[in-house]
């Protein structure tokens, strides 16, 4: 049954992932107000009265910020590993209205015909996750707020039609920066996030032949651009050989790399589509 999604909103100032099959309607956190995730559903032309459950990769403020409020108007189930959910209950207010769902890091639970996978990603938060959706035969994976991707997460990103994955700095402009030095180091550190040279070198380890759309996510607002994280990206790529394909081409060849934004959704992304 043919997957669907949209990136809500990418970054520091909020984070939401739409993603959906005819049957199934998750959100992959809530990280901005609950009246910002109406609009963007809205946007999608979508509302939270249908939203089966609200799946948690971490409880940093831009991941969580409007779980309370959205999860409780709407009574939708969350989900999150023990960890994280002991950071919730002391984080989120009226967290105990809330439906709580725990969902053990590695293990799958099917949600109707969507099965959902989280894995274990390197952020300094509780037990923070990444997460892969199957509908039929089709993969959707998302890997964001990661300062490192380990071998076990590249061959199981490796095996997505589309990835989501995180390229939130350009080093020189992090480095030059006026973010305080403790804070430079822990982006830089295996805890933090991913430049835009680490997302392609693991990317050129993960395009062993499915993955066919890249979206670049989680981007600074003060130490990247997506014109500057698309070139980087595009040329390591290329060095190594790869082809990036042209956004919009239904017969695009190689890789495609996908913009994600702060404050505005992406179009839909029919997996189905070439
Ligand atoms: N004063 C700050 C600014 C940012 N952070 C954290 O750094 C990470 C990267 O932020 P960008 O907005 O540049 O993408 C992110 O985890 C922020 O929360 C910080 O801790 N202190």
């Amino acid at each position: 049954m043919g997957l669907r999604f949209s990136v809500l909103a990418s970054g520091s100032t909020g984070n939401a992932l739409l993603i959906e099959n005819r049957e199934v309607r998750l959100l992959v956190d809530a990280g901005l107000s609950a009246k910002k995730i109406d609009q963007l559903l809205a946007s999608r032309e979508r509302d939270g009265s249908r939203i089966d459950g609200i799946l948690v990769t971490h409880e940093h403020s831009d991941h969580i910020k409007g779980i309370s409020v959205f999860a409780r108007k709407y009574q939708i189930p969350v989900y999150a590993n023990e960890r994280t959910w002991q950071e919730l209950e002391r984080l989120l207010p009226k967290s105990e209205f809330i439906e709580r769902r725990v969902f053990r890091t590695g293990e799958r639970l099917d949600f109707g015909s969507m099965t959902v996978e989280s894995f274990e990603t390197s952020h300094d938060a509780a037990e923070p996750v990444g997460y892969r959706f199957h509908s039929g035969d089709q993969i959707l994976s998302l890997a964001t707020d990661t300062g490192y991707v380990s071998d076990k997460m590249k061959a199981l990103l490796a095996d997505s039609d589309v990835l989501i994955l995180e390229a939130n700095h350009d080093v020189e402009m992090l480095r030059a920066g006026s973010y305080p030095w403790n804070v430079k180091r822990r982006i830089l550190s295996d805890n933090g996030h991913l430049s835009n040279d680490a997302a392609a070198e693991a990317l050129c380890d993960m395009l062993t032949g499915r993955i066919r759309r890249v979206y670049m996510a989680h981007l600074s607002r003060h130490h990247n651009l997506l014109d500057l994280a698309r070139l980087t990206m595009s040329n390591i790529l290329q060095e190594r050989g790869f082809q990036i394909g042209a956004a919009g081409s239904m017969n695009a060849k190689g890789v495609v790399l996908m913009d994600t934004y702060h404050d505005r959704p992406t179009e839909w992304d029919d997996l189905l589509l070439a």
